[in-house]
């Protein structure tokens, strides 16, 4: 019995390998397109069963990927229905910045860090000038392909946000890169979200560690107070009615070059544009790339020479592969799923992170991409940060609340579609 007879073919078209993870709305897994001999993941989706019968959130990415296309995003290959499930077929990227960050064998030197945020901002760019948002910015959303080049990817929570009297709900973003707008509950919120995020994962690139680590929307406002200041009424004027504002303790800024001692002059100046607290003065994408930062030297460096994580055991080609794989395919734990957290109370008691070990006994075995198992470990750090406190085991997603209020929230729009 050759490989080839062991792969399972789906569409008549895709032989599947392992499962490469597992995200907020199904399986990923890897396969070769025998059309192409290209490796590619797929993401499976299951079909609602209800009235409607599709998973409108799904069609949405669908819709979404298929106007965005651009070297800095995804590509969406393919989209067919198969066995009841909504099959994604995305080209196969071999790790992601997360990974690249916690690599503790990896120098990132300031035109590495310059390359990343630079092809980050590109593909952001591409979004906002379409006129969407991409909403769900972290690290591990920014895959990393072959030669290098990192691409937007995950654009499941994105929507178009044309209309100013559009409202969307503020619970999506992953809170270590949520801005302060959506932690005081803003309704109406625009491109300056995916900004702030952006600021948070240059500075995570800069410190080899998530920069603001709230456990909870309320910490997550104290720990950026606490970064850059206590916003006062004439840096944020319309802060105090927003929905959820409350009043927090004035803490002065200290400096920022004192949480990023590296950091070049123009890294901090763009820096704290990116992280400016009223969303109204906050520098656009399109600024951010235009910024000296970008054209002083040290100059990006080109993709295919960024430092990347090493692949764990077998080299791959994402663009060819041999058709006879010496074995089946390996089914692998989801590796994602030990970095879910559990419905979490907001506010102040509870841990986030209480069932972190759930899924110790499953042994994780990914190549190809980024060993997300180690991320857990200690990270060399450039500074000492304990101000803000000791790093928590994990990185939270989206709780369950959250995505049950999603959901609801979608279900609603493609009801009454605008
Ligand atoms: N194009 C791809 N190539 C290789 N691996 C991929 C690709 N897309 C996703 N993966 C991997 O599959 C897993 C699940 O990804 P998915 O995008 O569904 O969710 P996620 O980003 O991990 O989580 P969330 O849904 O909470 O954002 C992740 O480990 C991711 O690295």
């Amino acid at each position: 019995m050759t490989g080839l007879d062991l792969s399972k073919k789906v569409a008549d078209r895709y032989l599947k390998r392992e499962v490469l993870g597992e995200g907020t709305y199904g399986v990923v897994y890897k396969a070769i397109d025998t059309k192409t001999g290209q490796v590619v993941a797929i993401k499976k989706i299951r079909i609602g069963k209800q009235k409607e019968g599709v998973n409108f959130t799904a069609l949405r990415e669908i819709k979404l990927l298929k106007e965005l296309k651009d070297p800095n995003i995804i590509e969406l290959i393919d989209a067919f229905p198969h066995k009841g499930n909504l099959h994604l077929v995305f080209e196969f990227m071999e790790t992601d910045l997360e990974a690249v960050i916690r690599d503790r064998n990896i120098f990132l030197s300031p035109a590495d860090i310059k390359s990343y945020l630079q092809m980050t901002l590109k593909g952001l760019v591409v979004c906002h000038k379409k006129w969407v948002l991409h909403r769900d910015m972290k690290p591990n959303n920014l895959l990393i392909g072959p030669n290098g080049q990192l691409k937007l990817a995950d654009f499941g929570l994105a929507r178009i946000f044309g209309s100013p009297d559009r409202r969307f709900t503020h619970q999506v973003f992953a809170r270590w890169y949520r801005a302060p707008e959506l932690l005081f509950g803003t309704k109406q919120y625009g491109p300056a979200v995916d900004v702030w995020a952006a600021a948070c994962i240059f500075a995570e690139l800069l410190l080899r560690r998530p920069f603001l680590q709230g456990s909870s929307d309320i910490d997550q406002l104290g720990k950026i107070f606490a970064a850059f200041g206590t916003p006062t009424a004439s840096q944020w004027p319309d802060m105090v009615y927003l929905p959820d504002y409350v009043e927090y303790q004035y803490v002065p800024a200290p400096p920022l070059r004192s949480l990023f001692p590296m950091a070049s002059d123009d890294a901090l100046d763009l820096l704290a544009k990116m992280f400016t607290y009223d969303p109204k003065n906050r520098i656009s994408v399109q600024q951010a790339l235009e910024h000296r930062y970008f054209s002083s030297a040290p100059l990006p460096t080109v993709p295919d020479k960024l430092p990347r994580p090493a692949p764990k055991r077998e080299s791959h080609n994402s663009r060819t592969s041999d058709f006879n794989p010496p074995e089946g395919p390996t089914v692998l734990s989801p590796p994602r799923k030990s970095r879910r957290v559990m419905p979490e109370r907001e506010g102040f008691e509870g841990n986030a992170y209480q069932n972190d070990k759930l899924d110790d006994h499953v042994s994780e075995v990914r190549p190809g991409l980024g060993d997300h198992a180690s991320r857990n470990e200690q990270v060399p750090m450039s500074l000492d940060f304990s101000i803000f406190g000791a790093r928590p085991p994990n990185r939270p997603t989206i709780n369950s609340a959250d995505r049950t209020h999603l959901k609801r929230k979608l279900d609603l729009e493609f009801q009454h579609p605008e």
